[in-house]
């Protein structure tokens, strides 16, 4: 069995942190990170009012991240192999449906591009209050650096606005309370994940 998650949400919400932690304990479990597909800087649009456009779906290759998602559903066990992902041994009565492979897909801005939508077998959703957001957001280092006011010109702006359409797309969301402290998060998550696949086994 195959099981896809996504774990979205706001920049710094804890969904890296809450992805990092699922991998350790779920079986036969890869990860793809929507932060690895963001373009060059050389390839972001500058909007109108100065700032790099890094908030938007054009900003990332979702062609690219689409086709490695794809890439995992046509065949896990290669796709852990090629990812240093150690698999459970298989039972040597087990086929291979029996065999539980899961794929958390992390990001920012995964349920605002449709053809992925279908893809989720879960969704949940992070979020926390605009004071915490900023805060977070204020001590991390991305590999280009926020210069002043993106926070309040361009990211927080765009959450509220993709929050808005995702919530307008009719998707099956959970939504997560990312100011609950790691580990209620982590066992919440955990517990919520293993009634599901139990009772799709
Ligand atoms: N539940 C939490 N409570 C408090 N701080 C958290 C929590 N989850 C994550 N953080 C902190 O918030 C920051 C962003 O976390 P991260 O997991 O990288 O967020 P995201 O991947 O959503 O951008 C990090 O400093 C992390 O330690
Ligand atoms: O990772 C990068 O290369 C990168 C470069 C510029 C900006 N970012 C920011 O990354 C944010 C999304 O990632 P995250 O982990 O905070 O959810 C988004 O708000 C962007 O503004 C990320």
């Amino acid at each position: 069995m195959k099981y896809i998650i996504g774990i979205g949400g706001v920049t710094n919400g804890g969904k890296t942190t809450l992805t990092n932690k699922l991998i350790k304990t779920l079986p036969n479990c890869c990860v793809v990170h929507q932060d690895d597909f963001f373009k060059k800087p050389d390839h972001i649009q500058v909007g109108e009012d100065g700032f790099k456009q890094w908030d938007v779906i054009t900003a990332l290759d979702m062609e690219a991240m689409t086709n490695t998602i794809k890439g995992w559903m046509e065949n896990p066990v290669k796709f852990a192999r090629s990812h240093g992902v150690a698999l459970s041994p298989v039972p040597a009565v087990a086929s291979s449906e029996e065999q539980v492979h899961i794929l958390i897909v992390e990001g920012f801005l995964l349920y605002n591009y449709a053809p992925l939508l279908e893809a989720f077998d879960k969704c949940y959703y992070i979020s926390i209050p605009y004071e915490d957001c900023k805060r977070r957001r204020s001590t991390r280092q991305y590999t280009v650096p926020d210069p002043p006011g993106l926070f309040d010109g361009h990211v927080w702006p765009m959450y509220q606005k993709h929050r808005r359409q995702m919530e307008d797309s009719g998707l099956n969301i959970e939504y997560l309370d990312g100011v609950k402290s790691k580990e209620d998060l982590y066992n919440q998550v955990y517990q919520d994940i293993q009634n599901n696949l139990l009772n799709r086994l």
